[in-house]
């Protein structure tokens, strides 16, 4: 089951998007057809690779997308729309075609990751939703496989409910958090709506409910069978852990006594004075399990320090982004319909050379060495190229083009697949085991240099030459347009 049964999303956009779509219906222009792209231009956290996801949620949202009687009464008594325009809306479908990613892929920037075509009237609708939706998780996704690669083989729960962003984003941020490897949330919900493993612990209220370790970890393990007890309410040490071990002596097979959790103090000290306390008492089998404002930085610094610790719990830090709060994807027109029915490809100029947009209707293909699998890059071509029937591929730099190579041995794989088909999903959604299962396979074909957390390589986004003589060209042309204005 998904949240489908969420509210309606139709009007979950900005005011400005319905207002294009009047001016396009009044101009009779709304069924010529578009082309948007969604890419970010820089790394999230300066890392060398970001983890796509948001598809499902996409769907959902494309699937529900209706104008209700209740949203056309609001319109006409909050906006400035004609009586026509509102019946279009109210018979509105979304009739286009969405080309993405697939979740758990792997992303770069400055490439398309979803593309919408369809009617100018439907593309400029679902910017908003779409771009909500995949900015979030895929930020999500990406912190999480970044401290995914800083926990090794480490169990990682997910405990960031109580601080994310309202209610929806603790849920899909969970989601996206075990796309990017995550092995579990605290989230109930979470585990009901997307089949996450849901584990948890306790917290020091309960300790503080019956005012002594002992009495706390004994009464709980009367009510249940698996046991993490947390050790750190009022002293690890000389109390929390003796105690543990004590309650789990006496109720010997009663309980299975999983693990002990501490979320304060010096974790490094504290886990290997915990680790020698429980494996002399004969619990070797008995896990350490840390929280605290927990990251990719601490659990590596932890690990350096040798830290007994075996599970990490990781909440703030990762559900809200905390060290880059945006990825800051963008949703740009690349081609639209003229009067006389040809599309036109179109671009967005800037001085700053980075964020001019690349026109034309486009696909990514993910270039990997055949003799080892390993990627090579990708290379953006318009989408009627197709570099399968090349014999050899010609990669540049787009900005510094004599950083080049030709290759010879190289398979080419197309990263946008066709999800929604005039309006049909064509696709069938993978399980999120089988989501988290892709990503890892996906990160197993990337060289280390473009996984390690600090500094890494930056991966080539190139574009095939048509597509780059297309953009240059149509520089070239918006400059002498912009010259032989005269105001
Ligand atoms: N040995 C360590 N090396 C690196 N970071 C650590 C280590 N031990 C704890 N931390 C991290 O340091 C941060 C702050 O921990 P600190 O001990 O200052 O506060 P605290 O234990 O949370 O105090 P409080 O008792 O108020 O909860 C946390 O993010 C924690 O994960
Ligand atoms: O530190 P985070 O990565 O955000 O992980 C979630 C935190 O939530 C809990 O603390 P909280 O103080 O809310 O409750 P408690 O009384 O159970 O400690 C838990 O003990 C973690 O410290
Ligand atoms: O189960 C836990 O230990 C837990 C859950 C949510 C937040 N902090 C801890």
């Amino acid at each position: 089951m998904s949240l489908k049964d969420y509210t309606n999303l139709t009007l979950h956009t900005d005011d400005y998007e319905i207002n294009m779509m009047q001016t396009y219906f009044s101009k009779k222009m709304e069924n010529r057809r578009a082309v948007f792209e969604v890419f970010f231009r820089t790394m999230p956290f300066e890392n060398g690779y970001a983890v796509f996801a948001g598809l499902e949620h996409v769907i959902d949202y494309i699937n529900n997308l209706h104008f209700t009687d209740d949203d056309i009464k609001y319109l006409a008594e909050h906006g400035e729309y004609t009586p026509e325009f509102l019946d279009f809306l109210s018979h509105f479908k979304f009739k286009g075609t969405i080309r993405s990613a697939q979740e758990g892929d792997l992303v770069f920037n400055n490439e398309p990751i979803m593309q919408v075509e369809g009617s100018l009237a439907e593309c400029q609708l679902v910017e908003t939703a779409i771009l909500n939706i995949v900015n979030y998780q895929t930020l999500i996704a990406t912190k999480a496989s970044r401290i995914r690669q800083a926990a090794g083989d480490d169990q990682l729960m997910e405990f960031g409910t109580r601080r994310a962003q309202e209610t929806a984003a603790a849920l899909w941020g969970t989601r996206a958090a075990f796309i990017g490897g995550f092995n579990s949330t605290s989230n109930v919900l979470a585990g009901k709506s997307f089949g996450i493993p849901v584990s948890g612990t306790h917290a020091h209220s309960l300790v503080e409910t019956f005012g002594h370790d002992y009495d706390a970890f004994m009464a709980y393990a009367q009510t249940h069978h698996d046991c993490v007890f947390l050790v750190d309410t009022y002293d690890t040490i000389k109390s929390g852990v003796p105690n543990a071990i004590k309650v789990a002596k006496q109720m010997g097979d009663q309980i299975h006594f999983a693990g002990v959790r501490i979320d304060s103090g010096d974790m490094a000290y504290l886990s290997k004075r915990i680790r020698e306390m429980l494996d002399d008492a004969g619990f070797t089998d008995t896990k350490i399990i840390a929280s605290n404002d927990l990251d990719e930085n601490t659990i590596t610094s932890l690990k350096m320090q040798d830290a007994k610790i075996d599970v990490w719990g990781v909440g703030t830090k990762l559900i809200t982004a905390f060290d880059q709060p945006a990825l800051g994807a963008v949703y740009k027109m690349v081609s639209v319909e003229q009067s006389d029915g040809q599309m036109r490809d179109t671009i967005k100029i800037s001085n700053n050379a980075a964020k001019v947009s690349t026109p034309g209707k486009k696909q990514v293909w993910r270039i990997n060495k055949q003799s080892d699998g390993k990627s090579e890059g990708d290379y953006i071509a318009l989408s009627d190229e197709d570099p399968r029937h090349q014999d050899s591929l010609y990669m540049f730099h787009p900005q510094f083009t004599y950083i080049n190579k030709t290759l010879t041995d190289f398979e080419a794989t197309p990263l946008l697949r066709t999800i929604i088909e005039n309006g049909k999903l064509v696709y069938k959604m993978p399980s999120l085991v089988e989501i988290q299962a892709h990503a890892n396979q996906a990160l197993a074909s990337l060289w280390p240099e473009y996984k390690r957390q600090m500094n890494p390589q930056d991966y080539p986004v190139d574009l095939s030459k048509k597509c780059w003589d297309n953009k240059m060209n149509l520089i070239e042309s918006v400059h002498n347009y912009v010259q032989h204005l005269n105001y």
